[in-house]
């Protein structure tokens, strides 16, 4: 459906991508993660025939995006980061208006509108204007309005930033009802990991431009598998215990979520010994201790240094 060959954009100063290389199967959801700046709305610039790439190519249903970038924006609906939307027009009338740019007939667009409606869970407020809309109903007009083409494959650049959690869970059911029913394929990037885990069949980690880790989400969770991961949690978080625990021998990666620790280490070691002591010697209480095999997050933590939504 969707294939992305050795993709890189470099500006004056900065190679925001270097070298990607991905695909979708048709079908597939997929999901591009990576922290703030590692070039993942670059990348679904390029993919969307938005910016043009320095060097390489994007293949969807096995036709170039640079030879031929009108037949692609047909097959291809993109759900920007951004809100694009007319606020003065209701719902329904901002649907009409993208259809038509669509050239959709208005015979077509008629239930068209109707459908999209019905899917976003809008129809009830179709007659409202955007403005009086909470941040995650525009969310979902936006996705409504990248529907209107029917498109094969859709492309969603954090598509739940910033919105209430009821919202969020019917975006995460809108785009796996797609899936499911109309076998749309699904590219999603993402700041929150459990979306990801919960939509995704495969995923794809960036960082610093570059694909640095693939596969399905037990295969990324195997990059850690000689790991485990421990969640302290202390009444009080004190520095000095937090550098006593940082200069411990074998310590992979250690996160703060105050009062909450995380630290990865090798299986075979046994940490917990030392962490008991370095609490008392500097009077920390440790009020419970959790062993896990490392969490997706944990893995994005290892690979890249940076929590997702840092
Ligand atoms: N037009 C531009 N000119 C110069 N540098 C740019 C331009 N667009 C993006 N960059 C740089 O390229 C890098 C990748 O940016 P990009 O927006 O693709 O990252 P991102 O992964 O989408 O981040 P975010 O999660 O914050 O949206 C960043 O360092 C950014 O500052």
């Amino acid at each position: 459906m969707l294939e992305v060959v050795e993709l890189s954009k470099h500006y004056k100063n900065k190679k925001a991508v270097k070298g990607v290389n991905l695909y979708l199967e048709k079908g597939e959801t997929v999901g591009l993660l990576g922290p703030n700046g590692a070039g993942k709305s670059t990348t679904i610039s390029m993919i969307s025939s938005l910016i043009v790439p320095t060097s390489g190519d994007v293949r969807i249903m096995n036709e170039s995006i640079l030879k031929k970038p009108e037949k692609i924006r047909n097959i291809l609906g993109v759900v920007p980061q951004d809100i694009a939307l007319y606020m003065d027009l209701t719902a329904k009338e901002n649907l009409e208006f993208f259809g038509r740019i669509h050239r959709i007939s208005k015979k077509e667009l008629h239930g068209k509108v109707d459908e999209i409606l019905e899917i976003i869970g809008l129809t009830d407020r179709k007659n409202d204007v955007v403005k009086t809309f909470s941040g995650g109903m525009k969310r979902r007009l936006n996705i409504g309005v990248a529907l209107l083409h029917e498109p094969k494959l859709i492309i969603m650049d954090e598509p739940t930033v910033g919105i209430d959690p009821q919202s969020r869970n019917y975006i995460l059911e809108t785009v796996k009802r797609l899936n499911k029913e109309k076998n749309i394929t699904v590219l999603y990037t993402s700041h929150y990991m459990e979306e990801v885990e919960y939509l995704c069949d495969r995923i794809y980690i960036m960082d610093h431009g570059e694909i640095i880790a693939a596969g399905t989400k037990e295969e990324i969770k195997n990059i850690l598998s000689a790991e485990q991961s421990i969640g302290i949690k202390v009444d009080i978080l004190k520095g000095e215990y937090l550098q006593l625990l940082e200069s411990l021998p074998n310590i992979k990666n250690i996160s703060v979520q105050d009062p909450a620790i995380t630290l990865i280490v090798p299986k075979k070691v046994n940490i917990l010994k030392d962490i008991f002591k370095l609490a008392e010697e500097t009077n920390t209480s440790v009020t419970s201790v959790h062993i896990e095999t490392p969490s997706l997050e944990d893995v994005f933590l290892h690979l890249t240094g940076r929590q997702l939504r840092d």
